[in-house]
């Protein structure tokens, strides 16, 4: 025989049925034997060895004679055979039986089933080359479907200690129609696209399979009810392709698998002419050719790693996408005629088996989510902690008297519930009490500023103070009350420990409960603590930012009060002295500063200090001086501005003593300024051009004031000290007003001590 030209079709696939992640179809031939009809055919498709076919093998060509002498060249009218080799996972020849086929095939993807992979298996080839045979075979020569279900409830009696679920579907897709082959009255199926693509048979139901033989019962049922009818090519001519699934839910302990097993037996190719049929069968045979048609594109389209898929083509492709390009083991048996006159039939399907080789899918295991796994892991420890608690239960009954631990157990539980109850009351009537002492401190101290300010407001601080007063002696009854109930309380516990230490059985339990109390008390007492310690610490800090808002304006305020008091003679030495050991104490302080010591001092007070001279060369009087004085004021029937006068002159004696002379000074007021700035002090010529002082040689307190005329027009002025004084127009100070604070000094005054 001469060595066959080797004609590779894609690449040798040598991987078992098992192999996980990417792998390629598993492709199988299977040749059958001649029929009837084929017989005295040249065969056109052979063994060369398991895995290797050849196709159209070249013959040994006879002598060709022309005119009776041997020709060298070849006879044309002979065709040229193809004599090609093609290569699959393995090669079956006609005397292969279904059980060799099934060994070398389904048998090893069952494993794979049981491990969680999906798989799929189908019949592929035109019609009458024997796929029926192989995947159903006969009652006495039962197909690789019959073989696998009995080796996967094999397997399955063999996984001790899982809990198996198994269901069974059955459908065939008839001219283009899918129906439940173990329901047929339910009618035609719809295909459904769900999420992530996965196609389902709407409203397929799935049997539950209880035993094997229900399995194999359905089965048949199954095949009985499926389109058949004779063709010239085939006397029980498959109408339609058919489609067998088996679900397996696999559950052990935390572990829960799925996976899915499909045997497709599909209708086979044909030409019309070599069926001859007519009508409908005609009719069936175009939907057969056209869903082939759609099923070899797909084939195609995923050998050569297109994206796109023409799975929508047909209900056949639809059906099989999960098998063809999903998460699934597959693999092809195709089948073939060795009839030279199924030579194009045999030639396609080769082919179509070749360019199958190339499919690759990613297969995964069927692992069920997480969540479940969880819940499952969850049950799990739950069971096992009932169990130990059911341990641990009977170990204390054997040694303990439960009822007896129960009575006690109730015995701490009403103490230490009083205790607890006790002890957050009493914390509670604590913090009241302190929190209101502080208030009451707070208040108090506002009031010593009240004594000779505004008389309402007193009154309000005073019944706020007895208010909080009225507060804290209740505070302080109830916790005088609080305290023998405690005391009573801790004799309790103490009695009880005491008893409790007497048990030698149960004192270990109950010592532990009564400390467990104890602990939960003080977690309490220390998170009251913790709370009272904020409040306060709010209070305290509420009250220090109004006080130190108060200080804040104190130095001025006292200044401008002890600069009153002084220009006015009524400065005490005591009070002087008090001031500047304010001044003094107040120099601590650096958020206060005193005007005194600023270089550059307001307006009014410089005023002061050019009509007065410095602070430290003013008259000073004593205590009992100022009350001679206030006494002779007081009775003085004077006018005021005459009063005002004599008081401010020089001349005022304070029982023999003088106070300083005034200098006599003059200012000049530029008219275009404010009064009061740009203030030109001369000291040597005290009566300027411009400037007059009164005739009467009465000076007036400080200085005698001449505006020039346009700032006269409107000249009441009001003095920044209260005095109120009226500058007339020609320049003198009508009304000074001795020690009368006006409003805005009053207001900043009581602002001050509020
Ligand atoms: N390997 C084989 N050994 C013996 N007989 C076979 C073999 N394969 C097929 N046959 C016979 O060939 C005939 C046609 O086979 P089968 O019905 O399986 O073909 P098919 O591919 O399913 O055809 P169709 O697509 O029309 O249904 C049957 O009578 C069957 O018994």
């Amino acid at each position: 025989m001469a060595r066959p030209r080797v004609t590779m079709l894609g690449s040798r696939q040598p991987r078992g049925p098992n192999d996980a992640a990417n792998v390629n179809m598993n492709v199988y031939v299977r040749i059958r034997p001649l029929n009837t009809r084929e017989q005295g055919c040249r065969s056109i498709a052979s063994l060369i060895n398991e895995t290797t076919l050849i196709f159209d093998p070249k013959q040994d060509e006879e002598p060709f004679f022309f005119k009776g002498s041997a020709q060298k060249q070849r006879d044309i009218n002979r065709k040229v055979n193809k004599n090609m080799l093609f290569e699959f996972n393995r090669v079956f020849d006609e005397n292969s039986t279904n059980e060799e086929v099934f060994d070398s095939t389904t048998k090893n993807i069952v494993k794979s089933v049981l491990e969680g992979y999906n798989c799929s298996v189908f019949a592929y080839g035109a019609t009458g080359a024997g796929k029926t045979y192989t995947m159903l075979g006969s009652p006495d020569n039962p197909g690789i479907t019959y073989r696998t279900i009995v080796e996967l409830l094999r397997q399955i009696d063999s996984m001790t200690g899982w809990k198996i679920t198994m269901g069974a579907s059955y459908i065939e897709v008839y001219n283009e129609n899918v129906r439940d082959l173990l329901h047929p009255d339910t009618g035609m199926l719809q295909l459904r696209e769900e999420e992530g693509g996965r196609v389902v048979v709407a409203g397929l139901k799935v049997e539950t399979i209880r035993s094997s033989d229900q399995l194999f019962s359905l089965l048949a049922e199954g095949n009985r009810n499926r389109s058949q009818h004779p063709t010239d090519s085939n006397a029980e001519s498959s109408r339609s392709h058919a489609v067998f699934q088996v679900h397996v839910r696999m559950e052990y302990q935390t572990d829960v698998k799925y996976a899915k097993l499909s045997m497709i037996d599909l209708a086979g190719s044909e030409r019309g002419a070599a069926t001859g049929c007519k009508g409908l069968r005609f009719k069936e045979g175009s939907n057969i050719n056209k869903s082939l048609l759609a099923l070899g594109n797909c084939i195609n389209a995923l050998a050569d790693g297109l994206r796109h898929v023409p799975y929508r083509d047909s209900k056949l492709t639809r059906l099989l996408k999960d098998s063809l390009g999903g998460n699934c083991q597959t693999m092809m048996i195709a089948n073939v005629s060795p009839a030279s006159l199924a030579f194009e039939d045999s030639y396609n399907t080769l082919k179509y088996a070749t360019r199958a080789k190339s499919i690759k899918s990613k297969i995964s295991k069927n692992v069920l989510s997480e969540n479940l796994i969880s819940v499952v892991q969850y049950r799990k420890v739950v069971d096992e902690l009932k169990q130990r608690c059911s341990k641990l239960e009977a170990v204390v009954s054997n040694n303990v008297n439960v009822a007896n631990l129960q009575e006690w157990e109730q015995k701490i539980v009403a103490v230490m519930t009083e205790k607890k109850k006790l002890h957050k009351e009493m914390l509670t009537l604590q913090t009241e009490e302190r929190l209101t002492s502080l208030r009451l401190k707070h208040k108090g101290s506002v009031l010593s500023f009240q004594d000779s300010g505004d008389e309402q407001m007193s009154i309000r601080t005073q019944t706020g103070i007895d208010q909080l007063n009225g507060r804290l002696e209740t505070f302080r009854r109830r916790m005088e009350e609080y305290k023998p109930i405690l005391a009573q309380n801790l004799e309790k516990e103490e009695a009880l420990e005491k008893e409790i230490k007497q048990l030698t059985q149960l004192a270990p339990f109950l010592l532990h409960i009564l400390e467990r109390y104890r602990f939960e008390i003080l977690h309490e007492e220390k998170t009251i603590c913790l709370k009272h310690q904020s409040k306060i610490a709010q209070l305290q800090a509420k009250h220090e930012e109004r006080l130190s808002a108060a200080i804040s304006n104190f130095p001025s305020v006292l200044k401008e009060f002890y600069v009153l008091l002084r220009a006015h003679g009524h400065l005490t030495k005591d009070l002087d002295s008090r001031y500047q050991a304010a001044v003094k104490a107040f120099g601590g302080l650096k958020a206060v500063s005193f005007v005194d010591e600023n270089e550059e001092l307001p307006e009014h007070e410089r005023l002061l200090r050019l009509s007065m001279g410095p602070v430290h060369e003013k008259p000073v009087v004593t205590e009992e001086e100022m009350n001679n004085y206030k006494k002779t004021v007081t009775t003085n029937p004077l006018p005021l501005k005459e009063r005002s006068q004599n008081k401010i002159a020089s001349t005022i004696n304070f029982n023999g003593l003088k106070s300083a002379p005034l200098t006599k000074t003059s200012l000049k007021v530029t008219p275009s300024k404010p009064l009061f700035r740009n203030i030109s002090f001369n000291k040597e010529n005290s009566t300027p051009a411009s400037t007059k002082f009164p005739a009467s040689g009465t000076p007036g307190r400080g200085a005698v004031f001449k505006a020039q005329k346009q700032a006269n027009n409107n000249s009441v002025r009001t003095h920044p000290y209260g005095l109120n004084s009226r500058v007339n127009k020609s320049g003198c100070i009508s009304k000074p007003t001795p020690i009368r604070m006006n409003k805005l000094a009053a207001a900043r005054m009581s602002a001050a001590v509020r």
